[in-house]
């Protein structure tokens, strides 16, 4: 082994407050909305002599990022996470001197309004167990890049997909399957070309595009599913760039009941937790402008 003998130098850093839970209540009228969010905020820039002398002058206290996003949510509203992050992003970057990039990662989860003797309720809601839906809003010297998205879309068709023809060796004990189920837990992320887009309008298109085209697509492999997904959204809507996905695998397996005389044609599963198959792939137009800082990731850099 050969020792290593060269200076040792601060590399990449940055900082920021991760994991705000802000809640924003709209009470102008007695029909409220909610709003129901987690934001990390990020600022990149020189901060070395924090990192190297303990001096903070240069260092907006992550508490100050904290305060900003939640009077954010009052001063300028919270009417989209994309519109929402890029008007904190923009703010961190034009306002504050020493900041030369900020990047804010937004999680959204929904409620339903409470139906109560049949009608919708005012004031109460109940959380809704779906998808959560995800922005990463990146404003640097060089440009603005809004990544929209959604995870733990946890979606199953109980037929219309196989599995055949797959490579095999000595340790391969997989059977082929003309009918199997197909279950995962979906997350996907859209890149955008420009801030100029019915950012909720869009969101509610791409899930329902997702949704319909896991349903009628006659898959093959998840594989195929992944991409016939993403070409669908792309396909759809100009204004993207490129579509990120990544699938777990959620294996059912059709657990054996010949072992007491009964029949099981595709009924009775054991829903496997792990292992599972993990498939990711990108999906995008061959003249995608390039993608600049849009995937570098704040709360998820080491993982
Ligand atoms: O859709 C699938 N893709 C795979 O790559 C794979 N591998 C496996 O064992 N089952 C499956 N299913």
């Amino acid at each position: 082994m050969t020792d290593l003998t060269g200076a040792i130098v601060l590399g990449d850093h940055q900082y920021g407050k991760a994991e705000n839970r802000i809640v924003r209540i709209y009470r102008d009228t007695p029909r409220h909305e909610i709003r129901d969010v987690s934001v990390s905020t990020c600022l990149r820039g020189d901060f070395s002599a924090a990192h190297l002398a303990g001096d903070q002058s240069s260092v907006l206290p992550t508490d100050t990022q904290k305060q900003t996003a939640y009077s954010y949510a009052k001063e300028k509203g919270l009417d989209s996470i994309e519109e929402y992050g890029l008007t904190l992003a923009r703010h961190f970057v034009d306002d504050v001197a020493p900041v030369e990039g900020a990047r804010i990662e937004i999680e959204e989860y929904a409620w339903q309004r409470a139906v109560v003797d049949g009608a919708e309720h005012d004031h109460t809601w109940v959380r809704k167990g779906e998808e959560v839906r995800t922005a990463a809003i990146t404003v640097d010297a060089d440009g603005t890049w809004v990544v929209g998205g959604l995870k733990d879309l946890v979606i199953l068709k109980s037929t219309g997909s196989e599995f055949f023809g797959f490579l095999k060796d000595e340790y391969t004990i997989l059977e082929e399957t003309h009918d199997r189920v197909m279950a995962t837990s979906l997350v996907v992320q859209w890149r955008f070309v420009t801030t100029d887009v019915d950012w909720n309008g869009v969101y509610a298109g791409i899930k329902e595009q997702i949704v319909a085209t896991f349903a009628t697509v006659h898959s093959l492999a998840l594989q195929q599913t992944l991409y016939e997904i993403g070409k669908a959204i792309l396909e759809r809507y100009p204004v993207l760039a490129e579509v990120r996905l990544s699938a777990p695998n959620k294996h059912h397996f059709a657990h054996d009941l010949a072992r007491f005389g009964v029949e099981n044609d595709n009924e009775v599963f054991h829903a496997a937790d792990r292992p599972y198959g993990l498939i990711q792939a990108t999906v995008q137009r061959s003249d995608a402008p390039d993608a600049g800082p849009a995937w570098s990731a704040y709360a998820g850099w080491l993982s």
